[in-house]
């Protein structure tokens, strides 16, 4: 098979016993086909509908009556400049506002539907605070084609810092011939070092890279083993079991400076030359991993194949062996399966998701690998969801314009690129 043209399926999976599980649920209950009509006209299409007070009004009465969330009031003028413009067009076009405001950017929702048990059954394993682990500065840049210099990256980690993430991983101190864009990781570490507000993870594949973290100012790291033995060959030129003999004595290292290790699991889901990896491998390497002391383990799905029907076993198998606590998800979004695996991952009871910023990303040893899935669109589900993260969604949008900017290219995130549209057509009007 090749590993990016077909989807993982259940047929390809060693266990699908636990594929039973996955209750599917409809919130049609919650609202009728009349409401969902309005929600078309009114709330996706938001373009055609900025200046129409009517629509205005549908929107207010729709969200009075059929829509089954309810916003908190809450204070709008915090100071991002985002909202500011967004909200100072005037009174004819309040919706404008209030699809901003209230849809996009607010992290305060209540649950009215009517229909209790529908409400509780969706949302009952899903955490109310989660934390999101940044990682646009190193998996986000580590595959551009063009080298980021070290001043943008530095702006970069300030900025996203500033919106209220609590991790932003700041680089990797790997080989400069292996992952050349990442070669001025010291310049920006002996920066960033002492920013207050977040932790700064970086990755090290060895001591060798352990000590210069160090030496650089780093008080976080973070290992990456494969669950795939072809990927962890090409990514760090040695076997699985020969990465766990290094990583463990990184890990003791840092034990003795109480340095905080996280550590990842690459191709938890599927792997560009070995096709699908079967649950029990990646629950090994989990194992591993927080046996040797790492705090945390990021499930990566570093090829971007996952969808929900995979996610599940996965998570089923590491959840048995690693405390659903200690987990973390890694998407990319190769085939635009990541909000929903996120999602599923949520209902398992995840409680830290991996994202990056514009949806930067890829592994320069994974082919054909996408992005991460978008920070921004990981905000904007969560605070539709009710789900606390204390990240400024307006304030992500301003760093993912500037690194899209400075790339040259548009932000991969949907939500970027949607909020862009209603303003812009706003700003004409
Ligand atoms: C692991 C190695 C170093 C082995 O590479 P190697 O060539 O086998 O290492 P070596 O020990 O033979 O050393 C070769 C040269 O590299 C140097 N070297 C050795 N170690 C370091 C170091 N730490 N920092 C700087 N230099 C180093 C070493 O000093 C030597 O230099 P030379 O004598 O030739 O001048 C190499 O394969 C490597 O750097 N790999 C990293 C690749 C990488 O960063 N890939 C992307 C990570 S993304 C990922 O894994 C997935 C994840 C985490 O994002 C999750 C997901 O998306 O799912």
């Amino acid at each position: 098979m090749s590993s990016l043209e077909e989807p993982l399926g259940f047929d390809k999976l060693p266990s699908m016993s636990t594929i039973d599980r996955v209750q599917r649920f409809s919130s049609s209950a919650c609202r009728s086909r009349a409401d969902d009509a309005a929600m078309g006209n009114c709330w996706i299409e938001g373009r055609s509908c900025s200046t129409s007070n009517s629509c205005n009004e549908d929107y207010e009465e729709y969200t009075r009556e059929a829509f089954p969330w309810k916003r908190h009031t809450r204070d709008i003028s915090r100071g991002d400049s985002f909202n500011q413009r967004t909200l100072s067009l005037g009174r004819n076009h309040r919706v404008f506002g209030n699809i901003c405001d209230s849809w996009y950017l607010s992290d305060q929702y209540e649950s009215k539907c009517n229909d209790k048990d529908i409400t509780n059954k969706i949302l009952k394993g899903i955490p109310k605070f989660v934390k999101i682990v940044e990682v646009g500065p190193r998996d986000g840049l580590q595959n551009e084609k063009n080298i980021v210099s070290a001043s943008v990256k530095i702006e970069l980690i300030h900025r996203l810092v500033s919106c209220g993430l609590s991790v932003v991983e700041a680089t990797s101190f790997v080989s400069p011939k292996w992952v050349p864009q990442l070669a001025d990781a010291k310049d920006v570490m002996e920066v960033v070092q002492n920013l207050e507000g977040a932790r700064l993870p970086v990755l090290t594949p060895n001591l060798k890279g352990f000590e210069a973290a160090i030496a650089a100012g780093a008080k976080d790291i973070a290992v990456f083993a494969s669950a795939s033995e072809s990927f962890s060959k090409s990514n760090i030129n040695c076997s699985i079991e020969e990465s766990l003999v290094r990583y463990r004595a990184v890990t003791r290292a840092a034990k003795e400076l109480s340095i905080p290790v996280r550590g990842y699991v690459s191709c938890a889901i599927g792997c560009p030359v070995e096709g699908a990896i079967p649950p029990s491998r990646v629950a090994y390497v989990a194992k591993e991993l927080y046996n040797m002391g790492c705090f945390e383990i990021s499930l990566g799905d570093t090829i971007g194949v996952a969808t929900p029907g995979t996610v599940v076993p996965m998570l089923e198998a590491v959840m048995a062996v690693v405390p659903v606590e200690k987990l973390a998800v890694h998407f990319h979004d190769t085939y635009g399966q990541s909000l929903s695996n996120i999602l599923v991952s949520l209902q398992m009871g995840i409680s830290i998701v991996d994202s990056s910023i514009a949806g930067l990303g890829g592994c320069p040893y994974a082919k054909g690998a996408s992005g991460n899935v978008a920070t921004e669109d990981v905000v904007y589900m969560l605070n539709g969801l009710g789900v606390k993260t204390n990240v400024d969604l307006a304030k992500l949008l301003m760093a993912g314009d500037f690194i899209s900017k400075h790339l040259g290219r548009p932000s991969g995130s949907k939500t970027a690129v949607a909020l862009s549209r209603v303003t812009a057509d706003a700003s004409k009007i």
